[in-house]
């Protein structure tokens, strides 16, 4: 069993192919053996989570999850804890055959059930065994039973820690949604566990899987996955960069950010965001950092007096084809428009961000060129979208994207053939040929205006140091959510994390 650090990438599995593992390990082993580890692996977490509960209080449900939460039940009474269970299932006849097993084992150890929680402190512990894998969004006995949803409101809002087995339950394993109904009323009070059993679920790890399963423990109950194909990977961390002494700026790239639309065509000024991905990327180790502003009447001193070692340039001046990585698009507003197809059709590298990837939304002459990037081997290209400009490249609404964001991901990968950036909690990076990855990294803290900006100078400074390719763009995006997350979860409590700073801890 281990806690996850998020330094090591893990694979993470959908519930199809858990269940094959699942299948596999249990034809070659005698019977009820995983739910026995599993309930063993609970109890013992829970222990060590609660060492001085008074009382643990396992909530069950009437399928394999409950099994593992009866089982531990046994485990736990067997060790001397007061142990109390509430069971959706009202004998064991309603249970299938390995949880039918456990719930006789906590008969005869003497384990208390009662049909409502028992009276808990903050010192107890809940266990959540109520729904796990086979979680279905429109399950056939609807309306669900009203105790599971009293159940689920009594861990959700009570100040008794909760230890969820497998996965939150109400969480789908393989997308981080709720299943319709199952969606808890507000933040959590308690802190939270989740042990992962078997597999780790991209649910986990993102849309709202981060809040739902807090501190993710695994065990894999003794059961390899070699020969199943993951998902996708959580990303584990960079390996930390080296600058060989005998370097020099054109060794790091040049990288020019272009957008900033100021607030004479519309009234609405978005410089700051060119000047943020500015700050970015010459704190993460660009060799030079050019801005190009899209404000008419912007001089020289608009970027230099934020950062003197940034280099304005006018859009006409820069010498897109030189071998220079473009940032396109950080509050480029309509502006970003007039410029787009230049930027695509010449720049090598490029990230397309905010109203560049809005531009490309709207316009399918650009949407063609970008497509028509891919067949030059001299080109990389990564978009950075937010769920809403996800939904807009995908002509969807953003519920759709956040409802499946590994697939959109993969979609938008595949639509316009570049490296992908989903933002947003569990970040997923994407990109044809490559098993998608979900960033570990990153907090609410994050949730502020001009932090998409840092990230997208960021990477500019990352995919300006690699060739220019598909594979190592998709790395380069990577590694740039990774560290980007990481900067936000160092950052000392007592500090507001704005974005500028943000940009400022950066490091090459
Ligand atoms: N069979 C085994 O030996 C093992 C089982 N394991 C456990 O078994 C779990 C999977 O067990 P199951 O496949 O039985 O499934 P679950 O126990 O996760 O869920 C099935 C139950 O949930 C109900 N349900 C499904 N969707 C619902 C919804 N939307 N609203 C209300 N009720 C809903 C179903 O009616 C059924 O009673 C794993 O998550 C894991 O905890 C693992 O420990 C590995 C070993
Ligand atoms: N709750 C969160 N957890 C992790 N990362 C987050 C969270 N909220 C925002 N972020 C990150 O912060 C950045 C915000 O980007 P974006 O929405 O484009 O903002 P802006 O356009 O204002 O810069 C993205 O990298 C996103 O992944
Ligand atoms: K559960």
């Amino acid at each position: 069993m281990l806690r996850l650090d998020f330094s090591h990438p893990q694979p993470l599995f959908t519930s199809q192919a858990t269940r094959h593992i699942e299948a596999a390990a249990a034809a070659a082993l005698p019977p009820c053996t995983l739910m026995e580890r599993a309930g063993q692996a609970t109890a013992r977490l829970a222990m060590a989570m609660a060492p001085h509960a008074r009382t643990i209080w396992l909530a069950c449900g009437s399928g394999n999850n409950g099994g593992d939460g009866l089982q531990a039940a046994a485990a736990l009474r067997a060790a001397g804890r007061h142990v109390v269970v509430s069971c959706l299932a009202d004998d064991a006849q309603q249970l299938p055959p390995d949880a039918r097993q456990a719930w006789l084992r906590a008969r005869h150890a003497g384990v208390e059930f009662a049909s409502q929680p028992p009276s808990l402190g903050p010192q107890d512990l809940c266990v959540d065994a109520l729904l796990g894998l086979g979680l279905t969004a429109h399950p056939r006995r609807h309306p669900a039973d009203a105790r599971l949803l009293q159940w689920l409101e009594a861990l959700h809002s009570g100040t008794t820690p909760v230890l969820s087995v497998d996965l939150p339950s109400g969480l789908m394993a393989d997308t981080g949604q709720f299943a319709p109904g199952l969606t808890p009323g507000g933040p959590a009070i308690a802190a939270r566990y989740t042990l992962a059993l078997l597999t780790l679920k991209p649910g986990l790890f993102t849309a709202h899987g981060r809040d739902a399963a807090c501190c993710v423990w695994f065990d894999d109950l003794g059961v390899g996955n070699a020969g199943t194909s993951p998902a996708a990977w959580l990303a584990g961390a960079p390996r930390p960069s080296s600058r060989p002494h005998a370097s020099h700026k054109g060794s790091y790239g040049d990288v020019a950010i272009i957008g900033g639309e100021g607030v004479g065509p519309r009234g609405m000024g978005m410089t700051g965001a060119a000047l943020l991905a500015a700050s970015a990327a010459l704190h993460a180790g660009a060799g030079r950092v050019l801005v190009a502003l899209l404000d008419g009447v912007a001089d020289a001193t608009t970027v230099t007096s934020v950062q003197p070692e940034c280099m304005p340039r006018r859009f006409e001046a820069l010498a897109l084809d030189g071998g220079v990585t473009a940032v396109a698009g950080c509050g480029g507003g309509i502006a970003i428009a007039a410029v787009l197809e230049p930027i695509l059709l010449q720049a090598g590298r490029l990230v397309l961000d905010a109203d560049a990837l809005n531009a490309i939304a709207t316009d399918g002459a650009m949407a063609r060129l970008l497509r028509a990037r891919a067949s030059r081997t001299d080109r990389a290209t990564v978009l950075t979208p937010h769920p809403l400009e996800a939904a807009r490249l995908l002509g969807v609404e953003t519920d759709a994207v956040q409802a499946d964001r590994l697939a959109a991901a993969s979609e938008l990968a595949a639509r316009f053939h570049c490296a992908v950036v989903l933002k947003g909690s569990g970040s997923v990076i994407a990109a044809k040929g490559h098993t998608p990855r979900i960033n570990p990294t990153g907090n609410a803290r994050l949730a502020t205006a001009g932090t998409g900006d840092v990230l997208a100078g960021l990477l500019g400074a990352r995919l300006a140091a690699v060739p220019a390719t598909l594979d190592a763009a998709f790395e380069a995006a990577c590694s740039a959510c990774w560290e980007h997350g990481a900067a936000a979860d160092h950052w000392p409590g007592s500090s507001a994390l704005t974005a500028l700073k943000l940009a400022r801890t950066l490091t090459a």
